[in-house]
């Protein structure tokens, strides 16, 4: 079985972050690890804590995975601050990570800081070129490039902006448009659409975090990057088509309905 790493936030509702991230790894077929950045205290309202942990842990949990076990891929989610970021990126370089899809997360779905502005500098800079893959939403990318992005147009050109960054491959997201949920694949030559229609839902918490640690599941496979994103999307897009009314809010998505459809257990909220 291969195994894939997951560096993020944990989300004590378990739509997002840590969470979420290991749901879609065992739905993809891959075997889910795990190093905690930050511990969050947060539902489908809001965030109401966080507590990051301690450079030294954070170092001490990617030393324990990589000196024991082979890791085919790693995902990246919310890092917080400068020091988070710093030990990450010396821990990816000394074990020569492969297969390593960042997220980009900036703020929740929300409105919280789950990254602290300051760092948004270093995270361009020290993250971005270990990227085998890097998959900011809209507004991440506008903190990225520092351009407005309202059309397909402005989307390649933020892809090709950030390619300068140095990942291989720039996902750009389109989970805020208004009018469709296109998403656009650089990998500094050519673009390439992944189309879906917008599904009409609130239940959205977690999305990003979900198709990320699902395009790392597929890469740990041994998929290339663009089925690797292919299989991920078509994931995602049933993922929210099928997600969950929990909580009073924004609800997560279902992460495992194929596999519950499957098996006769769960057919639909
Ligand atoms: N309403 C929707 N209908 C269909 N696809 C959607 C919808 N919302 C998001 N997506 C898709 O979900 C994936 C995640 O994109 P999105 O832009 O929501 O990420 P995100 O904002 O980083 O998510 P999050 O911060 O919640 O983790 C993309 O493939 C996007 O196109
Ligand atoms: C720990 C953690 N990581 C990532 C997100 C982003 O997800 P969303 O934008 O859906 O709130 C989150 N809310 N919490």
């Amino acid at each position: 079985m291969k195994k894939a790493l997951t560096i993020a936030g944990s989300d004590s509702s378990g739509g997002a972050g840590i969470q979420a991230d290991l749901k879609a790894f065992a739905a993809n077929g891959v075997f889910g690890m795990s190093v905690i950045t930050a511990v969050t205290a947060q539902n489908t309202q809001g965030v109401f804590a966080v507590q990051d942990i301690d450079p030294a842990v954070i170092a001490k949990q990617i030393e324990a995975v990589f000196e024991d076990i082979e890791v085919d891929a790693v995902k990246i989610g919310m890092v917080s601050r400068i020091e988070t970021i710093e030990t990450i990126a010396a821990g990816l370089k000394k074990y020569r990570a492969r297969n390593v899809v960042v997220d980009p997360v900036m703020v929740s779905k929300s409105g919280y800081h789950l990254l602290n502005p300051a760092a948004e500098s270093k995270l361009t800079a020290l993250l971005l070129p270990l990227a085998t893959v890097v998959t900011p939403n809209i507004p991440e990318a506008e903190v990225i490039t520092g351009m407005k992005i309202t059309s397909l147009q402005d989307m390649e050109e933020a892809a090709k902006m950030i390619h300068c960054f140095g990942p291989q491959n720039v996902l750009l997201k389109g989970g805020h448009r208004t009018d469709d949920a296109t998403d656009i694949l650089f990998d500094g030559n050519t673009f390439r659409y992944f189309s879906s229609p917008r599904i009409a839902t609130t239940n959205t918490h977690g999305t990003g975090c979900t198709l990320s640690a699902a395009i790392a599941a597929n890469l740990a496979r041994g998929y290339a990057v663009y089925d690797a994103v292919a299989l991920a999307k078509e994931y995602i897009t049933t993922a929210i088509a099928h997600a969950l009314a929990i909580g009073k809010g924004v609800g997560p998505t279902h992460h495992f309905y194929d596999l519950y459809k499957r098996a006769g257990v769960f057919i639909d909220e």
